[in-house]
């Protein structure tokens, strides 16, 4: 290729090529991240374009432009120019942010494919939304004058638009489970994601279909990790779920959970896919290519072993953990998946009606607190209801942080006998269920549990002591609550659906989570009460509501004690026992929505991927 005279200094490092767009004759030019830009060829004396203009250069260049309008509402982006912003002529047609790749149409035929941002009121999440969705574009058919040409241009502008600086394409998984949400998850998947990565974008997409629950885990614990460069999950919630306890129970756990992690929407809730700003499937495949990833912060969570010399189980969880209300709508709406995320609000006035409370056990350790750290329990012990992440006085019977000297927990009487082999009779706790950290399966260690001696009564005292009291089984700065309530959740990033920012303080990688329980919605006026702390919830205004109770935790003891609910993690229904939770910091990177409002911190290397 040659290049124009008048295109040669301001496009220095750009690819260019000749071509002919609707009777105009022009040069396409890219730059290095696969933004097109075109400059008109001068016109032969006598020439015309296809349309009545008089065939000079200016005119044939605003023809061209209104051309390739037709078909996107391209805005120009001024700090996006490549070439000469004072001349309209040569502003880009498309920003390079925008373009996501190209494909042949003819052997010597070609156009661009690119995302324009939908309007906030055609979006599914609305203004609640963490990031703006986008829709597909393509440019008018560009025809360059040889085949060789237009294959060159199309691979540079996949380069420089999708493959984030590396001369051969992205290799990706997509694990698609075909039962998500209305089981129509394989087929938006085709039509909507995987044009845009094979066609356009030039990447190698490998597709695995799950055929059976569990199978997810299975795929990711088996994968190998040099020949994949990022996961992609087509479904819910669940389907990620699974696929995490199979990439950080591996043996190099510490190497698959650098594996960028893409959440494609395709189950009921989706709301991984809606806080990282994947809002539906065409938002996903845009943000796929561009490829932006954030740390995120997933929890450990662990369960006494089921018989006795087992070991503990440990799972992972980085959306939520539920019980009560927000576990039974989920449940008890599982027949009518058909509905979508519509079935999560009947299971919702179905639970409001009912009114009903559940009892459990929680004890925590709070977000500002470190239990071995002498300036915290300082802090801790010089006030009570203030450390607490909440706004709201504690609920009657939580226990506040002891007032005695920092002592670290191994010291106390019952985490010591613990530490000597037999906590449960130690501590007068019921069950005897507990956690030794030389027993728990590998994985990313767990700081805060080492803290607690090794070893971890699981059963929570049934009668929690005055707040003012340390209660002998559990460390300093721990809380304890055993009212009943109605739901209790700990959520870690904003969204669990479309219309429910039920976390809207939730960051992706905040190093803690957020605990939330609601009680004392009973009666005619409690009901009441609890519609309207739904309506607020789409939003999230349902935090600064009397019932919402809030507090950042790290670590935790969780015991179920009802039979009438049941205990999920992110979506997915776990054996009624005792958790233990520890939150583990950024530990997993996934991707988000270049545009994304919540998480400006996010690792934006593209290089990441590489
Ligand atoms: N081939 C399959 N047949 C039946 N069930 C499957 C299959 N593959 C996966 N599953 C199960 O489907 C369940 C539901 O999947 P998923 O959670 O992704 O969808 P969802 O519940 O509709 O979405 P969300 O969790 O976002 O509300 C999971 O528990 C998973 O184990």
């Amino acid at each position: 290729m040659s290049a124009p005279d008048e295109l040669q200094d301001p496009l220095l490092g750009a690819d260019f090529v000749n071509i002919t767009c609707h009777g105009v004759r022009a040069t396409l030019v890219v730059d290095a991240e696969g933004g097109i830009s075109y400059a008109p060829l001068k016109p032969r004396p006598g020439s015309r374009a296809c349309c009545a203009c008089c065939g000079c250069g200016k005119c044939q260049a605003q023809h061209l432009q209104q051309q390739v309008r037709i078909e996107g509402s391209w805005k120009p982006h001024r700090q996006q120019a490549v070439v000469n912003a004072a001349d309209p002529a040569h502003a880009p047609l498309v920003p390079g942010c925008k373009v996501v790749g190209a494909a042949l149409e003819s052997p010597n035929t070609f156009r661009v494919w690119y995302y324009t941002q939908r309007s906030r009121s055609k979006a599914r999440s609305g203004a609640a939304a963490a990031a703006p969705a986008f829709k597909l574009r393509k440019t008018l058919p560009f025809v360059c004058s040889s085949g060789t040409e237009a294959q060159a241009l199309v691979q540079r502008v996949r380069q420089g638009a999708s493959w984030h600086g590396r001369g051969k394409p992205l290799r990706l998984l997509a694990i698609i489970n075909p039962s998500s949400g209305r089981g129509k998850s394989a087929k938006l998947f085709q039509k909507q994601v995987a044009p845009v990565l094979e066609d356009a974008a030039g990447m190698t997409l490998s597709r695995m279909v799950t055929q059976h629950a569990g199978h997810a885990s299975e795929l990711t614990r088996q994968l190998s990790l040099a020949a994949v460069d990022m996961l992609v999950f087509v479904g819910g919630d669940g389907t990620v779920f699974e696929g995490l306890q199979g990439l950080l129970s591996r043996p190099d756990w510490d190497a698959a959970r650098l594996l960028p992690i893409a959440h494609v929407p395709g189950g009921s809730g989706n709301g991984l896919a809606h806080s990282c700003g994947l809002q539906d499937a065409a938002t996903a495949a845009f943000c796929i290519c561009k490829g932006v990833v954030s740390p995120m912060d997933v929890a450990s969570v662990l369960q006494a072993p089921a018989e006795p010399g087992g070991s503990p189980r440990r799972m992972y969880s980085m959306l939520m953990a539920t019980y009560g209300l927000m576990s039974n709508l989920d449940v008890g709406t599982e027949h009518l998946r058909w509905m979508g995320d519509t079935r999560f609000l009947l299971g919702l006035l179905r639970e409001i009606v009912k009114s009903r409370s559940y009892q459990a056990s929680i004890a925590w350790l709070p977000a500002e607190e470190d239990c071995c750290s002498s300036t915290s329990a300082a802090a801790c012990s010089s006030s009570s209801s203030s450390s607490s992440s909440s706004s709201k006085p504690p609920v009657q019977g939580a226990a506040a942080p002891p007032s005695g000297p920092p002592e670290l927990p191994g010291s106390n009487g019952c985490a010591a006998a613990a530490a000597g082999g037999s906590s449960a009779a130690a501590a007068g706790a019921q069950q005897g269920a507990s956690i030794s950290l030389q027993d728990v399966p590998p994985g990313p260690d767990l700081p805060l549990l080492s803290q607690l001696g090794g070893q971890l009564p699981l059963s929570l005292p049934r009668q929690p002591r005055p707040c003012s009291q340390p209660h002998p089984c559990l460390p300093p700065h721990w809380r304890l609550q055993q009212q009943p309530l109605q739901m209790w959740a700990l959520f870690n990033p904003p969204f669990v659906a479309a219309d429910f920012k039920v976390n809207p303080q939730g960051r992706l990688s905040s190093g803690h989570m957020d605990m939330m329980w609601v009680q004392g919605l009973t009666g005619l006026a409690g009901r009441l009460k609890a519609l309207e702390v739904q309506v607020k919830a789409q939003q999230g205004g349902h935090v600064s509501e009397d019932c919402v109770t809030l507090n950042k935790v790290r670590a935790m003891v969780f015991e179920p004690q009802d039979s009438s609910t049941c205990l999920m993690l992110d979506g997915e229904v776990v054996p009624a026992a005792p958790i233990y939770l520890e939150v583990h910091q950024g530990l997993i990177r996934v991707l988000i929505n270049p545009a994304h409002r919540v998480e400006p911190a996010a690792d934006r290397s593209r290089q990441q991927l590489a």
